[in-house]
């Protein structure tokens, strides 16, 4: 009779234990090895262990000037992948104003050269607002502007920015992510709320709020008094703000694709808010944790996505962005492929010769089927 060596034998045993732990109920422990669940305890598990669940030691960064930011914080964790990105306006509710989308933009291009980050987290300040979206004090008939004198969407580049950023973007939302914070959370690759977030688009609610800042604008910020009746009115009637906006590009798409076309119409044609564990229904947002868990819970999916491949990642976030980003998520997909191509002894080759002024010698290389 053929005899089975040690080694057969321990194989055998590994098959049969993780065969048997996939037959377990998800939730029962299953035995001695501390997953919170049984069918984790494959061979990839009990190679990797669990995520690190310790504290993050963040260190706040500067611009490339070596200038402080004013309406952002940009951190990064030490020895980690990790860069978190905080916008600073809690006492607007986290409003974007030009200045602190030229400030996210910036930051978010660091965090895309600097090598050691993998994962970025898009958050707001405090636990009231994501971000409420564009400030409308800054809001004129050209757009946005600060301390320019034309206006500008500027956000709409952020959004580009995000988009194809080969770097996964996580937001992180506690409080209300609202008309354009609604789509900057939308645009981000992964979204993790905490259970007192509120979802929603504004834009095409009643003028009020606008008019009333337009007309006080115009009148030396004196507020003419029936105006600020129907504001108080309309406040009683309503509490959400009322701005007359709408985002046609990203906000309209993206959502259709994240909730649905019938859902997204529901979204921007009623312009309702959402709770945390609607929007998880929705297909909105991927978890629902405890506000006190936030930040914990996101890291942890930040670690998560760290102990994997950068270049699978990267090709990854473009892939599945190409089909809806027509051309541009093409251009974006193929140069992932040619970036790869250009790490091949094949690429290399190719290279060489030229600089060597002699003719490459592509024969040693496969034609594979
Ligand atoms: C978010 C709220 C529901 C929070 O309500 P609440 O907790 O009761 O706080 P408030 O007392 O309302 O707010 C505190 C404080 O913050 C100020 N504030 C809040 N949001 C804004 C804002 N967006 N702009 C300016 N100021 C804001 C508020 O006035 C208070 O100030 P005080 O001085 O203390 O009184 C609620 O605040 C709310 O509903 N906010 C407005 C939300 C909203 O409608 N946002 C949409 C703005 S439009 C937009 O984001 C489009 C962006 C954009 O650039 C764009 C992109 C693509 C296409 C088009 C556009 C476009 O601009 O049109």
């Amino acid at each position: 009779m053929a005899q089975i060596s040690d080694k057969e034998l321990n194989a055998v045993t590994r098959r049969i234990a993780t065969f048997s732990n996939h037959l377990l109920p998800v939730g029962s422990s299953g035995g001695s090895i501390g997953f919170c669940n049984a069918s984790m305890n494959d061979s990839y598990h009990r190679i990797h262990g669990e995520v690190p669940s310790h504290e993050v030691e963040w260190k706040t960064a500067c611009d490339e000037h070596g200038k402080e930011f004013t309406d952002i914080i940009c951190e990064k964790a030490v020895d980690e992948g990790i860069a978190k990105i905080t916008i600073n306006r809690p006492q607007r509710r986290n409003a974007f104003r030009p200045q602190t989308i030229k400030e996210l933009m910036r930051a978010f291009n660091d965090a895309r050269d600097d090598s050691s980050v993998g994962v970025i987290i898009l958050t707001g300040k405090g636990t009231k607002a994501f971000c409420s979206g564009g400030d409308q004090e800054f809001r004129k008939a050209d757009g946005y502007a600060d301390f320019e004198n034309f206006g500008r969407l500027n956000v709409l580049d952020l959004q580009v920015q995000i988009r194809r950023l080969p770097k996964p973007v996580i937001a992180m939302v506690a409080g209300y992510a609202v008309g354009g914070g609604h789509v900057l959370h939308m645009v981000c690759d992964l979204t993790i709320a905490a259970d007192n977030a509120i979802f929603g688009q504004t834009g095409p609610k009643v003028l009020t709020y606008h008019l009333l800042c337009y007309f006080c604008n115009k009148a030396h910020k004196k507020c003419p008094a029936w105006l600020i009746v129907i504001f108080l009115l309309d406040s009683v009637a309503g509490p959400n703000c009322k701005v007359g906006s709408f985002d046609a590009g990203y906000g309209s798409s993206i959502m259709s694709r994240l909730v649905g076309p019938k859902k997204a119409r529901e979204m921007w044609f009623l312009a309702r808010f959402y709770t945390a564990s609607e929007a998880e229904k929705m297909g909105l947002v991927n978890a629902v944790v405890p506000l006190e868990k936030l930040e914990q819970e996101t890291i942890k999916w930040c670690r998560e996505i760290l102990r994997n491949s950068p270049t699978a990642i990267r090709v990854l976030k473009s892939a599945l962005n190409a089909v809806d980003d027509g051309h541009a998520g093409l251009q974006e997909l193929g140069g992932n492929a040619t970036l790869i191509f250009y790490g091949t002894e094949e690429g290399n080759e190719g290279k060489t010769a030229y600089v060597q002024r002699r003719r490459p010698d592509f024969s040693k290389f496969p034609r594979r089927p």
